[in-house]
């Protein structure tokens, strides 16, 4: 279930010179990546790893194994800063009741902030062959637990719930299925979507590869900061068609609703655990690649030590990738979606051992394994919410991916 494959772990955290380009200095294809605009974390190799059990109990069970791990390691770390020492990465299933949580301490971690870079290994060093990163060739895609039409079926049976008042919003989401010419390198994929998706947090944790805008909460000592999504529209076909369709979305009740109830779930997890708490009135628009958003940054004060884990907890899974209210969504979700989403909207990211870490919803995403890739993306629904636009909207969601498959 669990393994220290080194234990007491021996850390040592060392500055270094700016190493550019991080993802460059992976050197094989089972990276660990969290980085935006060029900044973060990457590492390699595994210093220890635990299959969390799926359960109610899983958030405390990944904090105790962390806990005493942490504790018992033997740290020399020059450099004192979030992400410096010993870091591990995770992710979590969507669903708690589903396997698949997993979290992993690298052997080596490499990471650059604010004008400064380190490293970090784990026992004694060892020499890392680098394998260079081979492109996957030809892509071929097939369905996924659903069809399309299948799946606008379900959208509308979804609302019928919602016009019925079982609930108020749902977020369903569906698969697809890749199968590349030769086996598939994260690397690669990190690559082309760090370049196109800057904003965006690029992550790799035990096969999971993606660019998500949504983070679900950084924590810098007493500081937390949540970016809330929820309301998408396209991209438009230059800028004037750009900026009409922003505005649709920034006038569109539904949209607004849509984004509210996510807004709400969020200050609802925050509000118990923070002193301080700043959560905007009206949203921003965020506007990506390939589409825009309705965007709330919240941020605030944690009134005590609180984890960023613990934080995770509270907050998982908000209404952006849940519904409203969260146990009828969760059961909708289960009853309609037909497929499990392991790792895809559930929390991904890292934690360090002071407790502070950065954590994203695993939007725009795949599971990558040998030649083939299973690639997700869902919906917010609502009482108006048209199938065949959701179907548009959750097309449009993966490109993503498609890109970072195909270049
Ligand atoms: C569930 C996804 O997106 C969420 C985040 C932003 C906007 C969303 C929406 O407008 O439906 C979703 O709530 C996904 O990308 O798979």
């Amino acid at each position: 279930m669990s393994v220290a494959l080194i234990r007491p772990l021996v850390v040592r955290t060392v500055a270094v010179s700016d190493p550019d380009d991080l993802l460059a200095r992976l050197p094989d294809a089972a990276p660990y990546a969290w980085i935006r605009h060029g900044e973060g974390l990457v590492g390699w190799g595994e210093a220890a790893r635990a299959a969390v059990p799926a359960g109610p109990g899983r958030f405390d069970w990944a904090r105790g194994w962390l806990s005493s791990l942490f504790a018992g390691a033997l740290i020399e770390d020059e450099v004192g800063v979030p992400g410096s020492g010993p870091v591990a990465f995770g992710s979590f299933t969507f669903d708690g009741h589903a396997p698949g949580t997993v979290l992993v301490v690298p052997r080596v971690v490499l990471a650059r902030r604010d004008g400064r870079a380190w490293l970090t290994t784990i026992g004694d060093s060892a020499f890392d062959l680098f394998s260079p990163p081979r492109e996957p060739g030809r892509i071929r895609y097939a369905d996924g637990s659903l069809t399309a039409a299948q799946w606008e079926h379900r959208v509308a049976r979804a609302v019928r719930r919602i016009k019925d008042g079982m609930l108020d919003k749902v977020v369903l989401a569906r698969d697809l299925t890749a199968v590349a010419e030769r086996d598939i390198d994260p690397r690669v994929l990190l690559d082309r979507l760090a370049e196109r998706y800057p904003e965006c947090y690029t992550f790799s944790v035990d096969g999971l590869v993606g660019a998500t805008p949504e983070l679900l909460v950084r924590h810098t000592g007493q500081a937390v900061e949540s970016l809330v999504l929820a309301g998408t529209t396209a991209r438009g076909g230059g800028p004037a068609d750009d900026a009409a369709r922003g505005a649709a979305l920034y006038a569109s009740e539904k949209d607004r609703h849509e984004h509210a109830y996510a807004v709400a779930s969020v200050r609802e997890a925050l509000a118990p655990l923070c002193s301080t708490l700043n959560v905007p009135d009206e949203p921003e628009l965020l506007v990506l690649p390939n589409v825009q958003h309705l965007a709330s940054r919240v941020t605030g004060r944690l009134s005590d030590g609180a984890s960023v884990l613990d934080v995770v907890a509270a907050m998982h899974p908000t209404a952006a990738v849940g519904g409203t209210p969260t146990g009828a969504a969760i059961g909708v979700i289960r009853e309609l979606e037909g497929m499990d989403r392991g790792g895809y909207a559930g929390p991904v990211g890292w934690i360090d051992s002071r407790g502070d870490g950065e954590w994203g919803i695993a939007l725009r995403c795949a599971y990558v394994s040998g030649r083939r890739a299973r690639l997700f993306a869902g919906c917010g629904i609502m009482a108006e919410s048209d199938p065949a636009a959701e179907l548009a909207e959750a097309q449009a969601k993966l490109r993503v991916m498609r890109y970072a498959l195909e270049g």
